[in-house]
C-alpha cells in the first residue's frame, strides 16, 4: 500500500505532558482518514507537526515518502489545510480574494473558477465574503487551500459550528476530493457521527496514543451484532449445547450465540426445548460504533 503520510513514534511534550505519544499513523493514498479522538486528545498538536507548524520532541514524519525535516518546502507546497479559520478579506468577493491569491501564486485565471466551482462557491463569487454563512466562509477556505493541487488535504474539525446544511455540503465536498481530484484527506474531528459519515480509512487517539488504526469497514466489523439467549437453568444449558458441539458464550445467566444465521439460532432454540429448558426470551444485542468508541476512550483525561 503507498502511504502519502507515514509517522514513526511521532512525540510532542509539553513540559511534563505528553501531548502526542509514540504515534504511528499510516494514511493510505486515495483516503478520507478520520482522524478521531476526545477533546484534548492530542489530534490539533499532532496536524501542526505534520504542517511543520511545531516541532516533534521525537520521532519522524515522512509525507510523499519524504523526511518532512529534509524536504519541508517541496513537501508543503503540495498539501493545502484548514487548521484555523480561513484568512480572508471580508470586504472583497469570494472572487477577488482568490484574484489575490492567484496574483501571489501566479497560477492561471480559470483556476479561479475550477476551485469556485470544487467547493460549489460559483453562485455567491461575487458576492462579499462579509455576507456569506459560516459554512461558505469555511469552504472558501477550503477552495484557498485547493489552489495549488494539493495531493493532500489537512482539515481539523471543518464542521465544527456549522448548521446542519452546512455539515453535509463540507462532507459532500470532503467525500468528491479523492475521487475527482486523486486528494488524500486527513480530517480530525471529536464526533464518530461526522467520522462515519465521511471517512474510509479511520485512527482513533485517546490521551495522546493511538488505540485503533484501519478501515472504516473493520471498525464496523467490530460493532457486531449479538444475539442473547434467556432460559431456564442457563448455566447447565449452556453446559448441554457444549455438550452437543454448539459453541456459546455463557455470562450472567445469559447465553450468547456466535453463529446467528435464522438457521443456526433456531436450531439451538429447538435444542434446548428437546432439553427440557424454557427459552424466555431471543433478543438481538448490537453494539453501536458509538458504543466502541466510547469504550475505545473511556477514562477521561488523566494521562
Ligand atoms: N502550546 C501548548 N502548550 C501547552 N500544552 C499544550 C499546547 N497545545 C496543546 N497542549 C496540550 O496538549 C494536549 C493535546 O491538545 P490538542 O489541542 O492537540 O488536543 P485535540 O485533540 O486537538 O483537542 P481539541 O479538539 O480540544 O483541540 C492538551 O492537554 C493540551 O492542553
Amino acid at each position: 500500500m503507498e502511504y502519502i503520510v507515514e509517522t514513526h513514534h511521532l512525540t510532542k511534550r509539553f513540559g511534563k505532558e505528553i501531548a502526542v505519544n509514540a504515534l504511528n499513523l499510516k494514511i493510505p493514498r486515495g483516503e478520507v482518514y478520520g482522524f478521531l479522538g476526545p477533546n484534548g486528545a492530542g489530534k490539533s498538536t499532532t496536524l501542526r507537526m505534520l504542517l511543520g507548524l511545531m516541532r516533534p520532541t521525537a520521532g519522524s514524519i515522512r509525507i510523499f515518502g519524504k523526511d518532512l525535516k529534509k524536504e519541508r518546502i517541496s513537501i508543503l507546497r503540495n498539501v493545502g489545510s484548514l487548521v484555523e479559520s480561513p484568512s480572508y478579506y471580508s470586504h472583497l468577493t469570494a472572487y477577488e480574494n482568490l484574484e489575490a491569491m492567484r496574483k501571489i501564486l501566479g497560477s492561471p485565471k480559470e483556476k479561479i473558477d475550477e476551485v469556485l466551482d470544487l467547493v460549489r462557491l460559483s453562485n455567491a463569487a461575487d458576492k462579499k465574503v462579509k455576507s456569506f454563512s459560516l459554512g461558505m466562509k469555511q469552504r472558501l477556505g477550503i477552495a484557498m487551500a485547493l489552489f495549488n493541487d494539493p495531493k493532500l488535504l489537512i482539515l481539523d474539525e471543518p464542521t465544527n459550528g456549522l448548521d446542519p446544511s452546512g455539515i453535509i455540503e463540507m462532507r459532500n465536498l470532503i467525500k468528491r476530493l479523492p475521487k475527482e481530484k486523486d486528494i488524500t484527506v486527513l480530517i480530525s474531528s471529536h464526533l464518530l457521527s461526522e467520522i462515519d459519515q465521511v471517512a474510509t480509512y479511520v485512527g482513533v487517539i485517546s490521551k495522546g496514543k493511538l488505540i485503533f488504526q484501519d478501515s472504516i469497514k473493520a471498525m464496523r466489523n467490530k460493532a457486531q451484532l449479538k444475539i442473547r439467549l434467556k432460559v431456564s437453568d442457563a448455566n447447565n444449558a449452556y453446559r448441554s449445547l457444549l455438550a452437543k458441539g454448539i459453541k456459546t458464550h455463557y455470562q450472567d445467566h445469559i447465553i450468547y450465540l456466535y453463529e446467528q444465521s435464522d438457521e443456526a439460532v433456531a436450531a439451538v432454540v429447538e435444542t434446548l426445548v428437546d432439553e427440557g429448558y424454557s427459552v424466555y426470551r431471543v433478543e438481538e444485542e448490537h453494539q453501536s460504533l458509538e458504543d466502541i468508541f466510547l469504550k475505545m476512550t473511556a477514562g477521561g483525561d488523566d494521562r
